[in-house]
């Protein structure tokens, strides 16, 4: 047994995953952490991962990075929802926000407007945020300032707090998409100026010693390296984790019905086309196309399940749906694991990032896990005894943000209208978690709120659940009987107020290509 603190750290990876351990860990530990990173020159990273929460706000900020000092080299822009497009309806569209839920005498206004909404818009009625989407506004002025009033909650907010404190305490407005190519490029300059090691090479042999614990990983051309503490980095191959220590993989594939993408990335004119503040989902016939606007690009493509189409209608699909941009594009089809790895620590070994486990990409939380994981490696990191309760605490940390994010995302499929094709059809009647059932069956009658969600912390609010539920529509909400005999007059004002603010700052706020035309100096 070591008689040290750990103080070696080897990163297998550089994708999104690794570059954001190793900057992370350095800016924590700096030059009391020896960080390596060794990545193959030969096996490429996934290539995408480029929407985001609004909590990655913190990763940054650890790092001491402004959005000055970042976004233009990651061609980056806001993100102030998702846009569900056709899942309810062809035609049909509704927002996810970033926007707290206001409730009036007790109750949400999502119960308000169950039971006398002004219009058939739940989004429009009940967030700010819906509106500023729909018109393509930008969360900031010309001078940089953030839009007014509510959303102003990060003056209360202590400065300084990780995700993992701050927890949802506010709710701050915006997320972000940027390039993974350029922010992985980004974040290389920035860990190996502070010293982080990197080893371009591949990782050949995984060599354990007689306990189960790495000893070293050989490499093709820089002979054998070793560390403390082994971070596996590799994506969906698990090298280190899942291959070398066998730890089991838990597929979610029986209750998430999408197991492949195919992407592109597509010049765009944007100023013509402008930069919508939001990702979208479109639904298709067998899955769902992202578009991610990026400033200069759009990252798009189309997530299916391979039971239901194949791989050339797939891009096929794709080609058709970007139009004429997308002719001279190579399209990059992956296959995605989907679900989680039993235990993401075992031993000296930590898988971060697709290693660990992904629910596919439907609300924007890969990069989220990985942040989350790192703060909990972090908070948990291992002293000279190794304690087995340092790991036992990350690994259910980890395994609970990612069952309860796909209860979350399984939700979508359930509840979505569409019901045109097999794939939609046969959504409805794909097995869910018994727990979701069960939730489901309680919200008909009481709301999501924070005692009848997933019980443990996965990152996403009671709201979330009602802008999903709302959304797409298939099941059946109903107000709580209590409205039946309440004075709704404070909750009519309320929306009213809602509309006039989101109109204020409509009218007020930039496209969010005029901001980014205007910070970068376009003509
Ligand atoms: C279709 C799709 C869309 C997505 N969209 C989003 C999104 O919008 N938002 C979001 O947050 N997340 C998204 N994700 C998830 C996101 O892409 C990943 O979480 C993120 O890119 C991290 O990937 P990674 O670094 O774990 O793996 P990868 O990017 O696959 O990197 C693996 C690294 O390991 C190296 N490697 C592998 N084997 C060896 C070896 N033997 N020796 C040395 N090096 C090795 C490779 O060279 C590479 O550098 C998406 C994922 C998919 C599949
Ligand atoms: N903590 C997450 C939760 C969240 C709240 N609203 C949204 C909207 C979307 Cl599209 C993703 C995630 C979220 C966050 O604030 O980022």
């Amino acid at each position: 047994m070591n008689t040290k603190n750990p103080d070696k750290v080897v990163i297998v990876g550089g994708g999104t995953a690794g570059w954001m351990t190793a900057s992370y860990l350095k800016k924590a530990f700096g030059d009391r952490l020896s960080v390596t990173l060794v990545e193959s020159g030969k096996i490429g990273t996934v290539g995408v991962g480029e929407a985001t929460f609004s909590d990655i706000r913190h990763f940054f900020e650890f790092l001491d990075l402004k959005e000055e000092d970042w976004m233009p080299a990651c061609n980056a822009t806001y993100k102030l929802a998702v846009r569900f497009q056709d899942w309810q309806r062809p035609g049909h569209h509704f927002y996810h926000p970033f926007e707290q839920m206001r409730s009036v005498d007790g109750f949400s206004m999502t119960d308000w407007w169950l039971q006398d909404g002004p219009t058939d818009r739940f989004d429009r009625d009940c967030f700010v945020m819906a509106s500023l989407c729909d018109a393509g506004r930008s969360p900031r002025y010309l001078n940089g300032s953030l839009l007014r009033q509510e959303f102003d909650e990060r003056a209360e907010e202590p400065a300084g707090l990780t995700m993992s404190e701050h927890q949802g305490r506010t709710q701050f407005p915006y997320a972000y998409h940027f390039e993974a190519a350029l922010l992985a490029k980004f974040l290389t300059g920035y860990s190996t100026d502070r010293g982080v090691q990197h080893i371009i090479d591949e990782v050949q042999e995984v060599k354990l010693d007689e306990h189960g614990w790495i000893s070293h990983i050989v490499t093709k051309g820089h002979g054998d390296i070793s560390g403390d503490l082994y971070i596996d980095c590799t994506g969906f191959r698990g090298v280190l984790l899942n291959q070398a220590l066998g730890v089991p993989f838990i597929s979610y594939q029986g209750t998430l019905p999408n197991d492949s993408a195919v992407a592109l990335q597509v010049p765009l004119d944007m100023k013509t086309r402008g930069i919508p503040p939001y990702t979208q989902a479109t639904a298709q016939e067998a899955g769902w196309i992202w578009t991610i606007p990026l400033f200069g690009r759009i990252g798009t493509g189309y997530v299916y399940a391979k039971d239901y189409c194949s791989p050339e209608e797939a891009e096929r699909t794709l080609r058709e749906f970007v139009g004429p941009e997308a002719a001279d594009v190579e399209a990059n089809h992956i296959r995605m694991r989907i679900g989680r790895s039993e235990q993401s620590w075992k031993n000296n070994c930590v898988a971060i990032g697709l290693s660990s486990g992904f629910v596919e990409p439907l609300e924007s939380t890969g990069i989220f896990f990985i942040h989350h994981a790192i703060e909990q490696l972090v908070k948990h990191f291992p002293g000279a005894d190794w304690h087995p309760q340092l790991r036992a605490g990350y690994n259910s940390a980890v395994s609970n943000v990612m069952d309860g994010v796909r209860e979350f995302l399984v939700l979508h499929y359930k509840g979505a209208g569409r019901n045109d094709t097999q794939y939609w059809k046969d959504t409805k009647t794909r097995a869910i978690p018994d727990a979701l059932a069960d939730r489901i069956e309680r919200w008909q009658v009481q709301l999501p709120d924070s005692e009848n969600v997933f019980p443990y912390y996965h990152g996403l609010p009671p709201y979330s659940y009602m802008a999903i539920l709302l959304g797409t529509g298939a099941i059946e909400l109903r107000p709580s009987p209590a409205l039946g005999l309440a004075d709704s007059t404070a909750a009519q004002k309320e929306f009213a107020a809602i509309r006039d603010k989101a109109q204020f700052l409509v009218d007020t706020l930039p496209s969010q290509y005029e901001y980014f035309a205007a910070m970068q100096k376009l003509p």
